[in-house]
């Protein structure tokens, strides 16, 4: 969860989702209060489910050995960090400019999954760009089937993982409150996904009635998987008979909802009839439950219940009404913690554990605990709930403890090889045997098709030709936004060839000779030669598989010492396949436990945190501010994460003209950064890839300076010789004590790991970085004399042009500004628009000029507002030509946003 983040200013956060909500109001123009916090009628549904909470008594156990507890669990086969997403809701634009993809960088933050509604103001492309956590999509059916055809591919296009059909919602509610104030939408909040002209929007009560589609039955869902492959939830029900008809129509999951008192008024809260319809369920398809859900304990008193996880609504617009991202970020924060803290005082050891045994009841104060399980006999709301259906026995369902994915049923035919979405419209649901056909008997609905026993056949086979693989169950780092983003960089690059690209972060190309590599790796084998090697020595160097830690060891540490001032003995590196695969070993071998988190300076090269995702290793930012890293932000977030019970095991930097944004550690930071390290027992995980490129002289390493082996040096040869050696290195000099006391280097065990990932790094492309260290005597900084000076010369004109084309009045008056690094490949443009995917486009499209949007480099919310130029790959002249496209593009997103003058909050 990376979310927590304290946001820059003096902004508190409040201490309860209650304290949300109060500031929220204060905030909202009334009438917009009033569409987000009412509901039907009288609303005495709205009323009841908070009441349904407040009524849920808690058993505390003691001494229970539980630990902190682990609220993870897995939902449709993806691993949520809690049983908690965020609740469909329309227009989040009407909270904040950012809307969906405010939530969505929230939700990612948190590890939570985000429901997006039919009315979202944002695009799903958008939305998908910055998620970092499963995206589905709430489904309203409307008359015209193509429009919500055409909704859903749209959705599974960007990446969306399921579809959340709202059945409660035949027309709107009668809300009073809107009613009374005559509630239109103001003109700039529209629904982004649906058709702009062919509807109006303004008043969702009456575009409810005329566009939603009335008479839906159940034969829905059959349609719904005949235009996608995606799982269909139902949501909407409150009654166990519904529930039934959901499961035999082939509903992957169920959400009891009242849509939070907003439809029916004068229903039951959902925590009042979800124990019945658990019952009905009983572990068959997925449970979620939403509805004035408010505390973490509401959390644990659903799970109790028998949800398998709960939908928050209306918090998380009071976050985002409060702060953007970052409200709706503490909001989800604030719950999380909740949760904790409610799991560890019950004694509640994992998600799935939690059971009606949490739940206080008449025998707590009486002599006698009849019943330990059954969730309707042992909770205060018993009573309440009996009803016919209570005279058979109610099976509670504990969360997790069946299958909550929907494809675990216990026997696997090979029927449940057949992904969703290859259903005709009309067949069968994909498993009959979890809808036995009398569940559908003795409700007045349509009934469900009839199972089509030779078309699933026929479709069986057909998938075990084509067996499909579904992304929900591949393992979540495949869906990280950030490979996402790098896709529609890509593409973009892709569709319009001919645009200036400040995107890469490329070396210049005309440094290369295609000969010279052949030169290198000559130079090398007389190298070895000329050191004593025989003939079939070198052969054997060459061809063979050759040692896990690096064949080019001892040159490589005496460039180091000669060039860096790194003293490091050919023992204490290992010679990895780019830095990335360093990065990859030295997480892999420091990160031991759950609780082990790693800092990261933030905005963030996305290698770091592509292989903490892909370790599962948490990532906690430290926002680096306007001039660069402050070190007193490491060290409250040190603390943070202390007091939160975790371990910070290490911090990742850039010291010298960082990627992305250029900055550079003062020879003062760096000092104190090592002094932090070591009060807090704190490693530094340095990567600077930059600094034998740049003009100048350069501060020294954090390794140089490194007098407690607190710093772990990541090497690369990538902008120093070239990038496609892929030769990188680490440096690695901790001892490292086994029980026995024996000692090795932390290099020894990254070499064990290593000998697991890539075996050896490619023995040709270490003669060629070789090669070119013999060349230059292993002075990197005099071969790179001519480069450095070159990408200086790039940077000084890029800086240039753009102080001509926007001259200081200007760029204060239009809120424009930027950094001046002194060296690397990159600088960050502040705007006062969003520079967002569209943006990007945009550019792309009207100017011929593409960049990267400095958000994709930020591992929580934040860079909105900020925009990554590389300038290391073109020719001043391109510059030139690129900056006064860039220009063009500023000037007309400034205006075209309306915007004007120096941006609040954490980009200004
Ligand atoms: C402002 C607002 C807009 C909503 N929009 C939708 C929607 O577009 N689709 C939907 O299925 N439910 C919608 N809902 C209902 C929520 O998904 C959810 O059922 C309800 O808010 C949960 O209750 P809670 O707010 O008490 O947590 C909306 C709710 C609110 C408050």
């Amino acid at each position: 969860m990376t979310g927590r983040t304290a946001p820059s200013g003096a902004w508190r956060p409040p201490l309860s989702l209650d304290e949300y909500a109060e500031r929220a109001r204060t905030r909202l123009d009334p009438a917009v209060w009033d569409f987000i916090e009412g509901g039907a009628g009288d609303e005495r549904t709205l009323a009841a489910n908070r009441a349904a909470f407040d009524r849920v008594r808690l058993r505390p156990r003691v001494l229970t050995g539980a630990g902190e507890g682990d609220p993870s669990t897995t939902v449709l086969g993806r691993r949520w960090a809690a049983p908690v997403a965020v609740a469909p809701m329309a227009y989040h634009t009407l909270m904040h400019p950012d809307g969906e993809t405010a939530t969505a960088r929230a939700a990612g933050a948190a590890g939570l999954p985000l429901v997006v509604s039919t009315f979202a103001g944002r695009s799903f492309a958008e939305i998908a760009a910055v998620a970092g956590s499963p995206l589905w999509l709430q489904v309203y059916c409307f008359r015209d089937r193509a429009t919500t055809r055409r909704l859903v591919e749209r959705a599974a296009d960007a990446g969306f993982e399921a579809l959340v059909l709202t059945g409660d919602t035949p027309r709107l509610g009668r809300r009073l409150r809107d009613l009374r104030n005559d509630f239109r939408l103001p003109p700039h909040i529209t629904p982004a996904n649906l058709p702009a002209d062919e509807a109006d929007y303004s008043s969702p009560s009456e575009h409810g009635r005329t566009g939603l589609d009335p008479s839906l039955d159940w034969s829905v869902i059959a349609w719904l998987r005949s235009v996608s492959p995606l799982p269909v939830l139902v949501k909407g029900v409150m009654t166990a008979e519904d529930a039934r008809c959901a499961i035999a129509a082939g509903a992957d999951g169920i959400v009891v909802s009242n849509h939070g008192g907003r439809q029916l008024d004068g229903t039951a809260a959902t925590l009042e009839v979800l124990p019945r319809i658990a019952a009905a369920v009983d572990g068959r398809c997925a449970l979620l439950l939403d509805g004035g859900v408010r505390r973490g304990r509401d959390v644990l008193a659903a799970l109790a219940l028998g949800a398998d996880a709960v939908l928050l609504g209306r918090p998380v617009l009071h976050g985002l009404a409060v702060a953007g991202a970052d409200g709706a970020a503490g909001v989800l924060d604030l719950v999380l913690d909740e949760l904790s803290e409610a799991m560890a005082l019950t004694g509640t050891a994992t998600a799935a554990g939690a059971d009606a045994a949490l739940l206080a009841g008449p025998e707590d104060t009486t002599a006698v605990r009849h019943r330990r399980s059954g969730a309707a006999t042992t909770g205060p709301d018993a009573a309440l709930l009996a009803g016919p259906e209570d005279t058979t026995a109610v099976r509670h369902h504990p969360p997790g403890a069946t299958t909550t994915g929907l494809q675990a049923p216990p026997a696997a035919g090979p029927e449940d090889t057949v992904p969703a979405g290859h259903h005709a419209p009309g067949a069968a649901p994909r498993d009959d045997r979890r809808h036995p056909p009398e569940s559908a008997a003795g409700h007045d609905r349509p009934r469900p098709p009839e199972p089509a026993a030779e078309a699933a056949e026929a479709e069986a086979t057909e998938a075990a030709e084509t067996t499909g693989l579904r992304k929900a169950d591949l393992h979540r780092s495949v869906s990280d936004p950030v490979l996402d983003t790098m896709n529609f960089l890509n593409e973009i690059t892709g569709r319009f060839p001919d645009v200036v690209s400040f995107a890469p972060g490329r070396p210049y190309e005309e440094f290369f000779d295609k000969d010279e590599i052949l030169d290198h790796v000559r130079r090398y084998l007389d190298h070895l030669a000329a050191g004593g090697a025989s003939d079939e020595a070198i052969r054997t160097a060459l061809y063979q598989y050759g040692p896990t830690a690096g064949q080019i060891r001892g040159l490589i540490s005496d460039s180091l010492r000669a060039d860096e001032g790194i003293d490091a003995p050919p023992g204490a590196i290992v010679v990895t396949v780019g830095a990335q695969e360093g990065m990859l070993l030295a997480l892999r071998a420091l990160f031991a436990g759950p609780g082990d988190v790693l800092l990261v300076a933030s905005p963030c090269y996305v290698g770091i945190t592509g292989a903490a995702s892909l370790l599962g290793v948490p990532v906690r930012p430290v926002e680096e501010r306007a001039d660069g890293l402050d070190v007193a932000d490491v060290e409250a977030a040190v603390l943070a994460e202390r007091a939160r019970g975790r371990r910070p095991r290490a911090f990742y930097v850039v010291p010298d003209h960082s990627n992305p944004s250029g900055n550079t550690l003062s020879r003062r930071a760096r000092e104190e950064l090592l002094e932090l390290a070591a009060r807090h027992d704190l490693l530094i995980l340095e990567d600077s890839p930059y600094r034998l490129v740049s003009p100048g002289a350069q501060l020294p390493t954090l390794k140089a300076m490194d007098r407690t082996r607190r710093v772990v040096h990541l090497g690369s040869y990538a902008k120093s010789v070239f990038p496609g050696a892929r030769v990188g290195f680490v440096v690695a000099d901790q001892p490292v004590r086994d029980p026995s006391g024996a000692e090795s280097l932390l290099a020894d065990e990254l070499a064990k790991i290593k000998s697991m990932v890539t075996v050896n790094t490619p023995a040709l492309s270490q003669a060629a970085v070789a090669g070119a260290l013999l060349a230059c005597g292993g002075r990197l900084t005099e071969r790179n004399a001519v480069p450095a000076k070159h990408y200086g010369e790039a940077l000084r004109v890029t800086l240039e042009q753009l102080d001509r084309h926007f001259p200081e009045d200007v760029r204060d008056r239009l809120g424009i500004g930027w950094n001046r690094p002194s060296g690397g490949f990159f600088l960050t443009v502040r705007v006062p628009f969003p520079a967002d995917n569209a943006a990007l486009l945009r550019s792309a499209e009207d100017h011929g000029v593409i960049w990267t949007p400095m958000a994709y480099f930020y591992p929580g919310p934040g860079g909105e507002r900020s925009i990554r130029l590389s300038f290391s790959y073109l020719s001043t002249a391109r510059i030139e030509d690129g900056i006064a496209r860039f220009a063009a593009f500023l000037r007309a997103e400034t205006e075209r946003s309306g915007a004007t003058g120096p941006t609040p909050g954490r980009d200004a």
